[in-house]
């Protein structure tokens, strides 16, 4: 039974946040069998959304993706938010509850600009300002040139075609959520593991509003959840900030999940890299312990990038 007041879903207000936004809506109109205008998308411009001139970083991190948005959750001008969970940090406030995960897309990374990873030559300029992508591409070319890049999709993809970088890197699943499937060139995850939480539509809701998680429970793909909360939980224990180089991805295995991981060097000198099997109920303390092994595989300067 669905009440006549509708259901307010708090997004950002990007291209890229109202299409992930719409999708949420629909799956959630699809499941309960109401009404299109039972879900209300409300869209709120974040701190990160508005200063587009400088590295995230360099700004306050992955908080500036999400302040406003729980702030109306938590004042009830929105019943819950939907996120992209490669924006989100690791550790969240009590009163908000991760409730759903959208089946994950492609997580792979595309190159833009040029044919492939191959193609990058030292003194070659790649448009980004992922500290893990320009990590992981000075790991592979040592001698390449880095230059900010911030902006949506559409804007970095611009700035390719006015020359300001040679290449960009951008996530598969972002492209192809703005309908861009055939835009660059798709990485294998052995070339370059992707961001924790990427290519999955996260939704979070009140602690305690079990009528709200109740209704989202009913999107919840139960494998791209048991990934995100493996790679989340991988990320908070290793402590860093949004200055850290971490790449994630835990995948189902048949009946058990595999998890890949690696942290590196801002200059991608160093690269610690491992890999652990775990049973779904264990993905939070398989993934602590697989941070653990790699921090203690790491140099001193690069342990310093993490555990403060
Ligand atoms: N940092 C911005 C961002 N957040 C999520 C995606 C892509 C979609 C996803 O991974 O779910 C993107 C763009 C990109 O990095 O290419």
């Amino acid at each position: 039974m669905h009440k006549a007041e509708p259901l307010k879903l708090g997004t950002r207000g990007s291209p890229l946040a109202l299409v992930q936004a719409r999708a949420v809506a629909a799956a959630l109109v699809a499941a309960h069998g109401w009404p299109e205008d039972s879900v209300e998308i409300v869209p709120i411009k974040t701190t990160g959304d508005k200063v587009q001139d400088r590295p995230l970083a360099e700004i306050g991190g992955k908080a500036l993706w999400t302040k406003e948005l729980d702030r109306a959750l938590l004042a009830r001008d929105i019943d819950f938010a939907v996120h992209s969970a490669k924006d989100m940090e690791s550790i969240r406030p009590d009163a908000i509850a991760l409730a759903a995960a959208l089946p994950r897309a492609d997580v792979r990374e595309r190159i833009i600009g040029v044919s492939g990873l191959d193609a990058l030559r030292p003194g070659m300029r790649v448009g980004t300002t992922s500290p893990r992508r320009a990590a992981q591409l000075l790991a592979r070319v040592p001698g390449l040139g880095l230059v900010p890049f911030r902006g949506n999709v559409a804007t970095r993809l611009a700035r390719i075609d006015a020359g300001e970088a040679d290449a960009t890197l951008l996530a598969s699943a972002g492209l192809a959520r703005l309908g861009m499937h055939d835009v660059g060139a798709p990485i294998p995850v052995e070339a370059m593991l992707p961001a924790p939480g990427q290519a999955i539509i996260a939704i979070e809701a009140r602690t305690g509003d079990d009528t709200v998680l109740g209704h989202l429970a009913a999107i919840n793909d139960a494998d791209a959840m048991t990934a995100l909360v493996a790679e989340r939980a991988f990320a908070a224990a290793l402590g860093g900030s949004c200055h850290s180089p971490v790449a994630a991805l835990a995948e189902r295995d048949g009946a058990d999940f595999h998890l890949r991981a690696e942290i590196l060097s801002t200059d991608g000198q160093e690269r610690i890299a491992a890999e652990a099997r775990f049973s779904e109920s264990d993905a939070a303390t398989a993934a602590e312990t697989l941070a653990r092994t790699l921090l203690n595989r790491a140099s001193p300067a690069l342990r310093s990038l993490f555990v403060a």
